[in-house]
């Protein structure tokens, strides 16, 4: 079989249309050769993010009418704290509007000044967060995550465990009031962490009282290539891995826009009493009561129901399979991508694409342009423009310089995926013909949301 027949049927459709190139042309310079800028009905096929921008079940639709709006209590607070109780094994829930809702709250609890939160890769609004309160992170993530063609480590999202305790014999366990653990790791290009691994950096963890707390973004799809890639656990179900994942974890934050399969709603979850009253403290201050953090009661029974339709073998197996079915075409066609193929996006390595521009010229900003324009297929920088500059202005030129192809889930068919393939590698025939950019405006924070360039 070429590959897994979608394990879902269409009843409704939205509509796609593909401008004509000379006007993909002009809709690129409108937005300042920046994707975040485009807007959504002039790009064909959007894989900008797979944040919000999935597909939900009939059973999820239906749940919507099911929303109870009370202010305090709804019925579906009780429905998504129940889930994720029963999921991930935490006691308390607090709902927020979406991820960086919950990295809001835990950030301004937990992390002071001077302190430091290491971590398997940054992401950029958690590190956001942690460094507005006066925290630094600190990348204790294994050496080969860095890398973008290391296809034999299988799990690059791992932490490196001396790199870790090192951090600890330096600044002192009273100085890191948690570790923050992707499960998987984004901007490695969707990296799983291996069960072994989070049991070890439990276990140091534990030994000097510093919490765990996961990033369980995509925590479906860690415990998807356990299932397939580790030891022992090829006959454990998905939620069977999911439980024993989260064993080794105090707490996590979370963004229902990926795995949970919603458009919007997230939580910062945890077992100790004292974190939950922190939180329900200050929720009330930025997402509403405890009981709707940000969200509606239909949005939260949404939350639910994908919750647990996330944890189906056939649903993650087909999801996992999309992206590298679309990776393996690449690497037969030998554009250079992050290997292993991840579990939400292909990333391209912008670096070894455009080895004539340099990363002071933006190369991976340039080339999700030049896709668009080639195809009307919308992509994201995740490169030297992601990374930002640190508190003396200075640009990270992080060693990764990617371009993410992110598939939304249970949206796109396998021919849209062969049209991308097909524009992707058509890009690369002319690659010698791209020139870099410059900043025509470059915002103080997050700047790759909305900053503008032109070609030098
Ligand atoms: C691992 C991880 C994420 O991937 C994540 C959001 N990802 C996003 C959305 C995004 C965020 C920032 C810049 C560009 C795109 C993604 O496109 O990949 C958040 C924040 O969640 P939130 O968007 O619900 O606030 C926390 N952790």
């Amino acid at each position: 079989m070429k590959y897994m027949p979608e394990p879902y049927k269409v009843k409704m459709v939205e509509p796609l249309r593909i401008l004509p190139k000379e006007e993909r042309i002009e809709a690129i310079k409108r937005a300042g050769y920046n994707t975040f800028l485009l807007n959504s009905r002039d790009v064909y096929i959007d894989l900008l993010t797979d944040s919000g921008t999935n597909a939900m079940s009939d059973r999820q639709w239906a749940g919507l009418m099911m929303g109870d709006e009370a202010y305090a209590g709804s019925e579906n607070f009780y429905h998504l704290q129940k889930t994720v109780q029963d999921i991930m094994g935490f006691k308390y829930v607090v709902p927020t509007h979406q991820g960086r809702g919950a990295e809001n709250l835990l950030s301004q609890i937990l992390v002071k000044p001077n302190t430091y939160i290491p971590g398997n890769m940054y992401f950029t609004t958690t590190r956001a967060h942690q460094e507005m309160n006066g925290g630094t992170f600190v990348d204790v993530i294994i050496d080969e995550a860095h890398i973008s063609d290391k296809e034999d480590v299988l799990f690059k999202g791992n932490i490196d465990i001396k790199k870790y305790e090192d951090l600890i014999n330096k600044v002192g366990a009273e100085n890191i009031p948690y570790i923050c653990v992707g499960v998987t790791v984004n901007l490695a290009g969707g990296q799983p962490v291996s069960m072994q691994n989070l049991r070890e950096v439990h276990a140091l963890s534990k030994k000097h009282g510093i919490r765990v707390m996961f990033d369980c973004t995509r925590y479906v799809e860690n415990a998807y290539f356990i299932k397939v890639r580790e030891k022992g656990y090829a006959d454990k179900s998905i939620a069977e891995i999911v439980k024993e994942m989260f064993s080794y974890a105090d707490g996590a934050t979370m963004s229902g826009k990926k795995d949970g399969i919603v458009n919007m709603g997230g939580f910062l979850a945890m077992n100790e009493e004292d974190l939950y009253f922190k939180a329900t403290s200050l929720v009330v201050v930025y997402e509403g009561m405890p009981s709707y953090g940000g969200m509606s009661g239909r949005d939260m029974e949404a939350f639910a129901i994908g919750l647990k339709e996330a944890l189906d073998f056939n649903y993650i197996k087909h999801r996992v399979s999309q992206v590298e079915y679309l990776g393996n075409k690449l690497i037969e066609a030998g554009v250079p991508i992050v290997r292993p193929i991840g579990g939400h996006a292909v990333f391209l390595d912008a670096r070894a694409f455009l080895p004539h521009i340099p990363q002071s010229e933006y190369p991976a900003q340039v080339l999700a342009a030049e896709i668009f324009i080639e195809s009307g297929v919308r992509t994201m920088e995740r490169g030297n423009i992601s990374a930002g500059r640190n508190k003396e202005g200075k640009e990270y030129f992080p060693k990764l310089e990617l371009v993410r192809l992110t598939i939304p889930r249970r949206v796109y068919s396998y021919a849209h995926l062969d049209y991308v393939a097909e524009a992707i590698i058509a890009t690369y025939k002319r690659r010698d013909e791209i020139k870099g950019l410059k900043f025509t405006y470059e915002p103080p924070v997050l700047r790759f949301f909305t900053g503008r360039f032109e070609h030098i």
